[in-house]
């Protein structure tokens, strides 16, 4: 495993990025359409997690409600369009995230992004944050016909680019992230600030980093354990 070449996997909204300010503005507007309550963004950011559809039925069932499946495929719709035009307007990357992106690959790391979001959202938006290049594959939730929390949209991201499972880690900030993870057998670095109902404390990671500047050293740590384990 020692002479393998690296892997570490990063899910998008909440990990590498604080996409909550346009996703929330979203479904506001949806909601608004609707004539329903709009969400405080402290509310509503840990509604995010599991996709836009999910959103969008999570938001509506903040106002006790639910919507009928051929509505919610109207909203979707429109929801995705009208994402794809403030897709960067107050998105921001978190704090360290260039750095050690940067790190990570100058090392020969193989990096990677496995997120429910769409795909073409996904790579738009990384375009617009400036991390693009980066990356050796850009997964969504469109990219293969699994997605979280099912393992194999983790181990086909790390196949994608060009990596193995047994010499992988994944960083996320979700229950879906890490149940991903332990169902793909990779080892898994949460990060505590993105978007939760359950505190990542909880939900049992290998590790949890309070900032991009701890990643190396964490999935250091992590790697040589599961070489170790491996040899
Ligand atoms: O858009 C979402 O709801 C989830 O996206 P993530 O998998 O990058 O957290
Ligand atoms: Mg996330």
């Amino acid at each position: 495993m020692s002479d393998t070449i690296a892997t570490i996997v990063f899910d998008l909204d909440g990990t590498l990025a604080d996409t909550a300010p346009d996703l929330i503005v979203t479904l506001n507007l949806i909601l608004a359409e609707e004539g329903l309550e709009q969400l405080p963004l402290s509310e509503a950011r840990d509604l995010i997690g599991a996709g836009a559809r999910a959103l969008l039925e999570r938001g509506i069932a903040a106002n006790g409600r639910s919507v009928a499946p051929a509505h919610l495929d109207l909203l979707f719709e429109r929801f995705l369009s009208i994402y794809a035009g403030r897709i960067a307007v107050e998105t921001r990357l978190f704090p360290g995230v260039a750095a050690a992106l940067e790190r990570f690959r100058a090392a020969g790391w193989r990096l990677a992004v496995c997120t429910n979001k769409f795909e073409h959202h996904s790579v738009m938006l990384l375009k617009a944050l400036g991390i693009a290049g980066h990356f050796h594959a850009i997964c969504g939730r469109d990219t293969f016909p699994f997605s979280k929390p099912d393992p194999r949209h983790l181990t086909m991201t790390v196949a994608a680019a060009g990596g193995v499972p047994e010499a992988a880690l994944m960083v996320g900030d979700s229950q879906t992230d890490i149940a991903t993870a332990r169902a793909a057998g990779i080892p898994v670095i949460a990060v505590p600030f993105g978007y939760t109902m359950t505190p990542v404390s909880e939900l049992g990671p290998d590790i949890i980093i309070e900032h991009f500047d701890a990643l190396w050293d964490a999935a250091a740590a992590l790697y040589r354990r599961s070489s170790l384990a491996d040899s």
